[in-house]
């Protein structure tokens, strides 16, 4: 399998806001270190969801960038992404692997070295860890775990970790430096005046 990339793009389907834009922004500045993730509001209905995921994986083919989907694994299978991500409310990490076949991605949420260990025993090939700071972009989560959180869990798994919440640029060194081999972004990139140039600020954050 090939190695995972360092970014990852979250999509934002929030009113106002145009994920697509913002993915022909990234995509040709970070290339095959992006990795997708699309994600939409819990009311969207999956048809719109099957929609947005068949146009991104349209969008990162020839950049050999990577497509995931959030939650809804039929939609991942349905628009042959390269898999998906699941938290504590979606399917279990077992049942994701079965749905989705041996070879995908499959991330799984994390916030603390016995859940992490649990979700690679269970298929998790990355997990994303957080949130690392405050943010504003998911309601109902808990205290932020900071890079102090990020390295005990790094310390505790052999897969990547992909840092997320308030995640930016600048945060990305103290992440890194705490074991993290990448970061999940919502509101860096979708809020950004200019998301080619936040890609690139990020892209050389996560490679230098
Ligand atoms: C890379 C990454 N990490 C964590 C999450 C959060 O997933 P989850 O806890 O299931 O919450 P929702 O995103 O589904 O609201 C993620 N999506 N990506
Ligand atoms: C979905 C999710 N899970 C933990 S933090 C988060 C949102 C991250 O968004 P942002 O990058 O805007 O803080
Ligand atoms: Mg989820």
């Amino acid at each position: 399998m090939p190695s995972l990339g360092r970014l990852h793009l979250i999509t934002d389907t929030r009113p106002g806001r145009d994920p697509l834009a913002v993915l022909r922004a990234a995509l040709p500045v970070a290339r095959a270190e992006l990795v997708v993730q699309v994600r939409v509001e819990d009311d969207a209905t999956d048809r719109e969801a099957y929609e947005l995921a068949r146009r991104v994986v349209g969008l990162c083919r020839p950049y050999g960038a990577t497509c995931l989907v959030n939650d809804r694994l039929h939609v991942a299978l349905a628009v042959e992404a390269a898999g998906g991500h699941v938290g504590a409310e979606d399917l279990p990490v077992a049942a994701a692997r079965r749905v989705l076949g041996a070879d995908a991605v499959l991330g799984a949420t994390a916030r603390e070295p016995g859940g992490a260990a649990a979700a690679v025993a269970a298929g998790a090939s990355y997990l994303g860890v957080g949130p690392c700071h405050a943010t504003t972009t998911k309601a109902g989560l808990p205290d932020p775990i900071g890079p102090a959180g990020v390295r005990a869990v790094a310390g505790a798994v052999d897969v990547p970790v992909i840092a997320i919440g308030g995640v930016t640029a600048a945060s990305v060194p103290a992440l890194r430096a705490a074991g993290a081999h990448g970061v999940a972004v919502v509101g860096a990139l979708s809020a950004s005046p200019d998301p080619a140039r936040t890609t690139a600020e990020l892209i050389e954050a996560l490679t230098c």
